[in-house]
């Protein structure tokens, strides 16, 4: 059943055009460049498919190695970015942190030309890891990390600098899934926002900052923090059921649950739903994977709302031991392929974004002697 699309919110209104994904189409639910999301998380690997968003097509075997060695290659930190980190406090928000770190590489390697818009973009790709696990173990662990590993994968990389261990097997895969999942959304609201940023023609740095502004809040990417936030106050399923109903009975928005789009299910929620089960088996949980599946079930029961992409990462990134406030910097480090995917689309067809507003204030009057006010 298709989502019925008018009202506030630009709703239902085409405001360009993409190439790169398909969301809420019949048939698969969600494509990036015509592949069918369950096929990217299936068969990939995150450098694959950044790959396949950024360049337009699958590397192949020689082109993975490649691109992975190049990234890998650029994962050290400027000194003067991390002196800026260093200075960013403990009780900062990491979104806060990640869009200075990202405004802060623009000013030391700024792009001064479209034609750079593929190299800076891999560089943030490489480098964002470092910048948020660099300023969270200096400003919680008191150290400074070294941040250039040898690891094989952008997801390995980012929790072996947060554990000061290698990942599992398990949890890199599951990493791989997560930032797949991630990637690419068509015109949600903080693509949108880079679009507008880009349609000036801005600089890649200025789009991805501004993008990181939109995505922190708990109506967009912000909704996995305020998911594990919600699902840790409850100590038994039977305790979730209770306070749902009362949440619900009060008209609580539930972080995690709904969509602009999707009308019955959001396709990236039984790909994450799956490795959070695995997860909770390996961690020998008995109660948040069985709280969050009871969440489903009441939400879809007492109001027809389903998990979005982002209720079921809440469980899977703590049982990995990822702590809550680093869960929308991780979409940063994925998402940040669509949104410079959609920089270079404007770029490469470009009118300024300007829509009009319908005026609802004052008629026009005279401005009267400050005395007479
Ligand atoms: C990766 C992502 O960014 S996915 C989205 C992450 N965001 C969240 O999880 C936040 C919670 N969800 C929401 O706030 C919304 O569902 C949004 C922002 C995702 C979509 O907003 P909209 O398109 O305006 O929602 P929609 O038109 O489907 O809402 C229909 C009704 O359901 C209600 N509703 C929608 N989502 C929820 C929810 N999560 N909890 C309770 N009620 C909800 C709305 O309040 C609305 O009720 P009303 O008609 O009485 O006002
Ligand atoms: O499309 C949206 O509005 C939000 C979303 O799910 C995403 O950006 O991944």
């Amino acid at each position: 059943m298709a989502k019925q699309l008018s009202g506030a919110g630009l709703r239902g209104q085409v405001a360009g055009k993409t190439a790169l994904s398909t969301v809420g189409k019949s048939g698969s639910g969600l494509t990036y460049r015509g592949y069918d999301i369950k096929d990217l998380a299936d068969q990939c690997q995150f450098e694959e498919v950044a790959y396949l968003i950024l360049k337009g097509q699958l590397p192949t075997q020689h082109e993975l190695a490649q691109y992975k060695t190049q990234l890998k290659q650029q994962r050290g930190l400027p000194q003067a970015l991390k002196e800026v980190l260093e200075r960013i406090p403990k009780d900062a928000h990491p979104m806060d942190v990640l869009r200075t770190g990202c405004s802060m590489l623009g000013n030391l390697e700024t792009e001064h030309a479209f034609t750079e818009q593929q190299a800076v973009t891999d560089r943030m790709l490489a480098c964002f890891p470092s910048i948020i696990c660099y300023w969270y173990r200096f400003s919680h662990d008191g150290v400074r990390i070294e941040v250039e590993t040898d690891d094989d994968s952008i997801g390995a990389h980012f929790l072996h600098l947060l554990h000061g261990k290698k990942p599992s097997a398990l949890h890199e895969q599951v990493m791989h899934v997560s930032l797949i999942l991630y990637a690419e959304h068509e015109f949600n609201a903080s693509t949108f926002t880079a679009r507008v940023c880009a349609s000036t023609l801005s600089d890649m740095h200025s789009c991805i900052t501004g993008a990181i502004g939109s995505l922190r809040g708990p109506l967009h990417g912000g909704a996995n923090e305020a998911a594990m936030e919600l699902i840790e106050q409850f100590s038994s399923p039977e305790d979730a059921e209770q306070k749902m109903l009362e949440k619900l009975a009060r008209k609580e928005k539930i972080m995690g649950f709904g969509h602009a789009i999707y009308a019955d299910s959001d396709p990236r929620n039984e790909i994450i739903k799956q490795w959070s089960e695995k997860l909770s088996e390996e961690a020998g949980d008995d109660l948040l994977y069985a709280v969050s599946e009871r969440c489903e079930s009441v939400m879809w029961r007492e109001k027809k709302l389903f998990c979005n992409a982002d209720f079921f990462h809440a469980s899977a990134y703590n049982f990995m031991g990822i702590p809550t406030k680093l869960f929308t910097p991780i979409f940063v480090m994925s998402r940040l392929t669509g949104w410079a995917a959609h920089v270079m689309e404007q770029r490469a067809d470009n009118r300024i974004i300007r829509p009009s507003a319908e005026y609802t204030g004052e008629a026009p009057r005279s401005v009267p002697a400050i005395e007479q006010r």
